[in-house]
């Protein structure tokens, strides 16, 4: 049976109190049923979650950008994982291509971070994805294949983790690769994980992000193994999610 489909949206460093207009917005419409056979799931900035929680409660799932990899400690301007859960995260994303090169965060620091969200009982969405210097270089396959074997946790649990699919060169840039390159790797996605974790490895749900629209999200989530959307700018209006959620398949 295919996972139940995950529309999340990643607000990055965007969005003030004033803002959360927007998610009570999305809250009426997941409370009028959009949330029916899908999980949504939004990552405002960490100054958002608490009063984001507040507004989506139940209905719509609210996650972290980031997290530290240990518990707690001096680690000034850091989150725990733990923090998060506490604040009412269900979720948090690690690895995300932008924090990868503005932080330079390593696969062995993705994991890490992973197995931290899990500990503290989050899902980890753990991103992958090439840069257009190795796309354009043909080396698209062998880079996921090294990301997906040195950032994933060994101790899988298909309900735990998500992996996210994030071409780099397609990141707010309203480029995305063709339908045809999509399946392709997702598909590759797939067979790995079900190689490495066994039937768990069915159980992950692989996410698409990189430009997603009102406008393209239907072809892009009707893909075998694209289990929903990790999305960025789309995210920031409620009209323009919203429509992205109601193009995605229901479980
Ligand atoms: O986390 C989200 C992705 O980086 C996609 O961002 P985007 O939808 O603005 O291209």
């Amino acid at each position: 049976m295919a996972p139940t489909p995950l529309i999340a949206g990643n607000w990055k460093m965007n969005g003030l109190l004033k803002e959360l207009g927007e998610l009570q917005t999305l809250a009426e419409a997941a409370g009028a049923g959009l949330n029916q056979g899908r999980d949504i799931l939004i990552c405002p900035p960490a100054t958002m979650l608490s009063a984001s929680f507040g507004i989506l409660g139940n209905h719509v799932a609210v996650g972290g950008q980031d997290c530290h990899s240990a518990e707690s400690g001096a680690h000034t301007g850091d989150i725990s994982a733990a923090m998060l859960k506490d604040v009412g995260a269900r979720y948090v994303i690690v690895g995300h291509s932008e924090r990868r090169a503005d932080h330079g965060e390593s696969d062995e620091l993705v994991r890490a971070k992973a197995e931290a969200a899990m500990a503290a009982g989050l899902i980890a969405v753990i991103c992958i994805g090439e840069t257009e210097a190795e796309r354009d270089a043909d080396a698209t396959i062998d880079v996921l294949a090294r990301q997906l074997a040195s950032s994933l946790p060994d101790d899988m649990d298909g309900n735990r983790v998500v992996v996210a699919y994030e071409p780099v060169w397609a990141i707010g840039t309203g480029k995305t690769p063709t339908a045809d390159d999509v399946r392709h790797i997702h598909d590759f996605i797939r067979r790995t994980l079900v190689e490495r974790f066994g039937d768990a490895g069915n159980g992950v749900r692989i996410l698409y992000g990189g430009s997603v629209k009102p406008g393209n999200a239907a072809e892009l989530l009707a893909i075998d193994n694209v289990d929903g959307a990790l999305v960025g700018g789309a995210s920031l209006k409620a009209s323009d999610f919203i429509a992205i959620c109601q193009a995605s398949p229901t479980a």
